[in-house]
């Protein structure tokens, strides 16, 4: 039976679960469970926080694991990313009093307060800084305020909570971050059935499927703006001089790409959602 690791709480859990169920897995009955079986799959489910993801799976005990980016580079472990999963993006930056650093360099001797110590740890011993680091659980940005700490290194979204607390960020992004399905080069193979179905649910996530007609003599254009994800199926109409198109077409992209395609000439162009994919 393969066993996953997922997220049981936090920024990361709904949407990991929401993949999870797309992709055609049992989710848990209530958010209080720590095991879920899933006999039909045969998997076993283990909710547990992400920040410890990669520990139980860098140990081999658990086959792959839902996790964020950062905290897989934050735990010393043998596991590794297997595939970026399209949501829990952040960034991880430095941040200090407003005006008061401009470099990172300015760190040298100083204390950095953050949750995220191994990350930190191994980015200041590549930088060749050395700063001492102030572990915090969480809440990092009134570590200044409080005198614990002169810079903090911490996970900003809309940098809405650094602003109330009168930081600003400086020096170079220490990472930018993703939801990842992690494994260890020992588990994979046990884990690309579940990598399988959870492609299926990016390219659902990410494309659609477009239907339009178009006059055979304006075909070529019409590709070139729909090349497909593979090969594009071109079907003959009872109208000769026409034919029928289908191709996958990144959801970001539908309205230009109809632009463009009316502008070629096509008609009765028509978007569809995808449901399920294998690639
Ligand atoms: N706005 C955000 N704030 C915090 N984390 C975010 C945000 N957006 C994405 N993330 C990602 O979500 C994960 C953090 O989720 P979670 O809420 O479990 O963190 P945490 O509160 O730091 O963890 P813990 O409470 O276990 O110490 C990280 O991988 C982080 O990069
Ligand atoms: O840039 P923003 O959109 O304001 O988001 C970033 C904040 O959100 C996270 O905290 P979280 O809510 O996880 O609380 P914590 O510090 O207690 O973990 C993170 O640690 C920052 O504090
Ligand atoms: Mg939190």
């Amino acid at each position: 039976m393969l066993r996953i690791a997922v997220p049981n709480k936090g920024m990361l859990a709904e949407t990991a679960n929401e993949m999870l169920q797309e992709a055609g897995y049992r989710g848990r009955g209530d958010s209080r469970e720590l095991v879920a079986i899933d006999p039909i799959n045969d998997v076993e489910f283990f909710y547990l926080r992400p920040r410890d993801i990669a520990t139980y799976v860098g140990s081999g005990v658990l086959d792959a694991g839902i996790t964020g980016r950062d905290f897989l580079l934050n735990t010393e472990s043998a596991a590794k990313e297997v595939r970026a999963l399209d949501f829990g993006d952040s960034t991880f930056r430095f941040a200090g009093p407003a005006g008061e650093f401009t470099d990172v360099n300015q760190l040298q001797g100083k204390r950095v307060a953050t949750s995220y110590t191994g990350l930190l740890g191994s980015w200041f011993a590549r930088a060749g800084i050395e700063a001492e680091l102030v572990p915090l659980e969480g809440a990092v940005e009134s570590a200044i305020r409080l005198g614990v700490a002169d810079a903090v290194a911490d996970v900003v979204s809309t940098g809405g909570t650094l602003r109330k607390a009168g930081l600003e960020v400086f020096g170079p992004v220490i990472l930018e971050s993703t939801a990842v399905l992690i494994s260890t080069p020992e588990k994979e193979h046990a884990a690309r059935r579940v990598l399988g179905r959870l492609d299926g649910v990016l390219v659902a996530r990410r494309y659609a499927i477009m239907d339009y007609d178009i006059e055979s003599s304006k075909l070529d254009a019409a590709l070139a703006i729909t090349p497909g994800f593979q090969s594009p199926t071109i079907s003959p109409l009872r109208d000769s001089d026409w034919v029928a198109v289908r191709s996958m077409v990144p959801q970001n992209e539908l309205n230009q790409v109809m632009d463009r395609l009316q502008d070629a000439g096509a008609k009765a162009i028509i978007v569809t959602a995808l449901q399920a994919v294998r690639m």
